[in-house]
């Protein structure tokens, strides 16, 4: 893998609330990264300029609202992130097929073939376990219901999803090549887990086969992050 394939595949978490500090790491990391993730704290504090800020230094977005709603709203509130030219956003696969599908059937209405924001279904978040399911009534293994949430979002149009590494293989195995896998709860070597509890090293997430890494606090929280992403680089490269 090319040094610039590995690049592309980072994807940074903007999590911040501060409008100052967007130009800051637009500025550090534009060219050392490939995506900027724009979050509910950092959008609810600075909306739609955040997304400008970073594409004027030329930027991509992942736009991280993980909408949740009834299926009007969603889909509505996706063609309002997919207008501002990001280029993923998502949505709670939780939500259902229905939210899913009419999400997909609004976008493809307005882009009409045109190149538009890529929609991607967060499956279960990389801080839940088992336990955290059975809290809310789930009996089953989160493993068991990642892929069953990703089939259904990939049979409602959805072009890809938001998992943890470890469940990458049962994905793949389920849903293809042509799926889109991102994957947060990526740990180097260097840093500290924090509140993730599913991680992998971004070179065994690359290795299973993500497509993009959302990396936030160990680049963010490093007292270089511009030679924190390249470690994280480093890391892709070796592995
Ligand atoms: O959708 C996400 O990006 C996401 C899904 C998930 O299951 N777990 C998860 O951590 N995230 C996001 O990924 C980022 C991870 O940040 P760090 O833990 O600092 O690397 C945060 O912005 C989370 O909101």
């Amino acid at each position: 893998m090319t040094r610039d394939d590995a690049r592309q595949k980072i994807i940074f978490a903007l999590d911040t609330s501060d409008f100052a500090h967007v130009q800051y790491w637009a500025e550090t990391l534009a060219g050392r990264v490939g995506m900027f993730k724009i979050g509910k704290q950092l959008y609810t504090a600075c909306g739609p300029a955040a997304v400008r800020m970073i594409q004027k230094f030329g930027g991509e977005v992942f736009l991280d609202l993980k909408f949740h709603d009834i299926p009007n709203t969603v889909a509505m509130a996706s063609l309002e992130a997919a207008r501002l030219g990001v280029k993923l956003f998502n949505l709670h696969a939780l939500g259902g097929y229905e939210m899913m599908a009419r999400t997909v059937d609004a976008l493809d209405n307005e882009f009409k073939g045109a190149e538009r924001a890529k929609v991607l279904a967060v499956t279960i978040l990389t801080s839940s376990s088992d336990e955290t399911l059975r809290q809310v009534g789930i009996d089953k293994p989160v493993a068991e219901m990642v892929v069953r949430l990703a089939e259904l979002a990939q049979r409602a149009g959805i072009d890809g999803v938001v998992a943890s590494p470890q469940e990458i293989p049962l994905i793949r195995r389920a849903c293809g090549d042509d799926f889109l896998i991102v994957t947060p709860g990526v740990r180097p070597g260097f840093a500290a887990l924090n509140d993730q509890k599913r991680v992998m090293t971004p070179a065994e997430a690359v290795r299973a086969g993500g497509d993009y890494l959302v990396i936030g606090r160990p680049i963010g929280d490093a007292p270089d992050p511009a030679a924190a992403a390249e470690m994280i680089l480093e890391e892709i490269i070796a592995g």
